[in-house]
């Protein structure tokens, strides 16, 4: 489904007003949502409505009214002067015939949940005073806390906090979820997050042509690969993972087995000749094929039945890593760059983005960890505050011309056309020694596939986190392969597929 940024969410606002509708018929309805949704997670006892001096306090002050006359006890504290109030808010304002409390950490006692509706997606600069108070003294309360839209403090747009922010047991947010829902550390605070609709029709978004999205199914069920009841195994392509040196073969191993599992018809490590034996030892269905240079890799690769090459795990930093990966961009086949086939380009990222826009075959998936990334972005590292990790990788993506997948709790898929995917589906457990390269080669099985990059970037994470998901606390990367055929048999169910 779409993410939106406060602005686009915006244009849905008033579009739809320009359609004929009123922007206090929305707030009526979000208002009323939140006061449902309160209904349901307060225990008996008052409730405290926080409002802020915009629309989201409005949205605060309707959920208020409708709560009293739902028969609860509700306190209200409006941040600023009633009088202050305009438009819709101060109409929703005139709904509200109970007393104000002082904007004092005093008054918020302990009620039986707090409605958070101090700010929303309005937040235009770090909280502070008053504001900064209460956020603090209501996250030290430990009453539960209903947000209106975002919990206060969190930028829409970024996800970031700004100064400080409310940890929300849940979130009501209106027609889309906003990207600050997705990203970390605006993730964390939300809580549940409940969508409900306030009357805006769907159709707004075919003009503001949203181009971020949760990677979920939704996003890419068409893509996802099944092999036919008339197909063989070279039809589903033949994935090569590089391995590197005798002392660091693991790595590649288990990328060649998660590209088997992606489904990738068949799939040879592509090994130096002194690691050879350690690699025929460990792998079955896995082949081997002895490959020193990047001269070899080449002239292995001009055979076009090789159609997907994952480079980087355990590779080695240097050199005979750049020259593989060159090799491999000039070969033609589709290819993912992981790990040491990244920093081996630190400090020359234009030899690597070179490369990359001069294949022949434009489906090229980069996928660095925080760590990596600003070896090839340096100017995009995560210390940069004033840039969200979804611009941040829009950003590698345009310049690289690759597909790039910056991972973490919120992994960010971006396609240099500017479509992103932000994922959170994956558990933290999944932060184990070799995960990443287990993600390397399920991608280069969907590439194997002839999955499009961007949608092999955004099903191969998907598939990892779930993967994750069903081998549950105390995975080890090994797991990840062996329960993928259960997430294989959950998008099947999806895709309505017998099997
Ligand atoms: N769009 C829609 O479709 C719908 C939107 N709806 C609701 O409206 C909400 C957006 O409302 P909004 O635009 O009025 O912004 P909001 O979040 O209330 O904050 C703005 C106010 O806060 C102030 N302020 C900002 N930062 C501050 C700071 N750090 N410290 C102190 N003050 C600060 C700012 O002051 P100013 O910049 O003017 O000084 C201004 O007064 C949205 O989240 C949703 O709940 C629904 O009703 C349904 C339909
Ligand atoms: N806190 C977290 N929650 C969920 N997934 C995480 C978290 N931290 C990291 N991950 C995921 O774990 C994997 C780790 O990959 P990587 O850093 O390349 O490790 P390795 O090099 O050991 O394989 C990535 O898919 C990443 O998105
Ligand atoms: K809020």
């Amino acid at each position: 489904m779409e993410l939106l940024t406060p602005a686009e969410m915006d244009r849905a606002d008033l579009l739809t007003i320009a359609g004929g509708s009123s922007g206090f018929a929305l707030m009526l309805h979000a208002g009323r949502h939140v006061a449902q949704a309160a209904m349901e997670l307060a225990e008996p006892g008052p409730i405290l409505v926080i409002a802020g001096p915009g629309n989201n306090g409005g949205d605060g002050l309707i959920a208020a009214t409708e709560l009293v006359a739902l028969g609860r006890t509700v306190h209200v504290m409006l941040l600023g002067e009633r009088d202050a109030l305009k438009g819709d808010a101060a109409m929703a304002a005139r709904e509200w015939k109970g007393p104000l409390l002082p904007f004092l950490t005093q008054s918020i006692g302990s009620p039986a949940l707090i409605v958070d509706a101090l700010f929303g997606s309005g937040l235009n600069r770090p909280v502070k005073d008053q504001a900064l108070e209460i956020i603090e003294a209501v996250n030290h309360s430990g009453v539960p806390v209903l947000a209106v839209d975002l919990p206060s403090g969190i930028n829409g747009a970024t996800g970031a906090v700004m100064g400080a922010a409310i940890r929300a047991r849940e979130t009501v947010t209106f027609f889309r979820r906003k990207i600050g829902h997705l990203l970390l550390p605006g993730r964390l605070h939300c809580g549940k997050v409940r969508l409900v609709d306030i009357g805006i029709e769907p159709a707004v978004l075919d003009e503001i042509r949203p181009q971020a999205f949760e990677n979920d199914p939704d996003l890419w069920l068409p893509d996802f690969p099944v092999p036919r009841a008339d197909g063989h195994k070279y039809g589903r392509g033949h994935a090569v993972v590089v391995s590197g040196e005798l002392s660091q073969t693991g790595a590649a191993r288990l990328a060649a087995r998660g590209a088997l599992r992606a489904g990738a018809g068949l799939v040879t490590v592509a090994s130096p000749r002194d690691a050879l034996a350690v690699n025929a030892a460990a792998l079955t269905a896995v082949m081997v094929r002895p490959v020193d240079t990047a001269d070899e890799l080449g002239a292995m690769l001009a055979d076009r039945r090789f159609n997907a090459v994952g480079i980087g795990p355990g590779a080695g930093i240097g050199e005979a890593t750049q020259g593989k990966v060159l090799a491999a961009l000039a070969a033609g086949p589709a290819v993912v760059l992981d790990a040491d086939a990244l920093t081996s380009f630190a400090g020359q990222p234009e030899a690597l983005f070179e490369a990359i826009k001069s294949t022949s075959n434009p489906q090229v998936v980069l996928t660095p960890h925080e760590g990596e990334f600003p070896r090839l972005f340096s100017d995009m590292s995560n210390k940069n505050p004033l840039r969200s990790k979804l611009e941040r990788v829009r950003v590698a993506a345009q310049r690289s011309g690759a597909v790039v997948l910056l991972k973490g709790a919120d992994t960010v898929v971006a396609a240099p056309d500017g479509r992103a995917a932000i994922a959170c589906n994956a558990p933290p457990w999944l932060a184990t020694a070799g995960s990443g390269d287990v993600l390397t080669g399920i991608i280069a099985g969907l590439l194997a596939q002839r999955v499009p990059a961007f949608e092999a970037a955004c099903i191969g994470v998907w598939m990892h986190g779930e993967a994750a998901c069903e081998a549950g606390p105390g995975l080890i990367a090994e797991d990840l392969t062996e329960t993928l055929p259960a997430v294989h048999r959950r998008v099947y169910d999806e895709l309505g597929v017998e099997y």
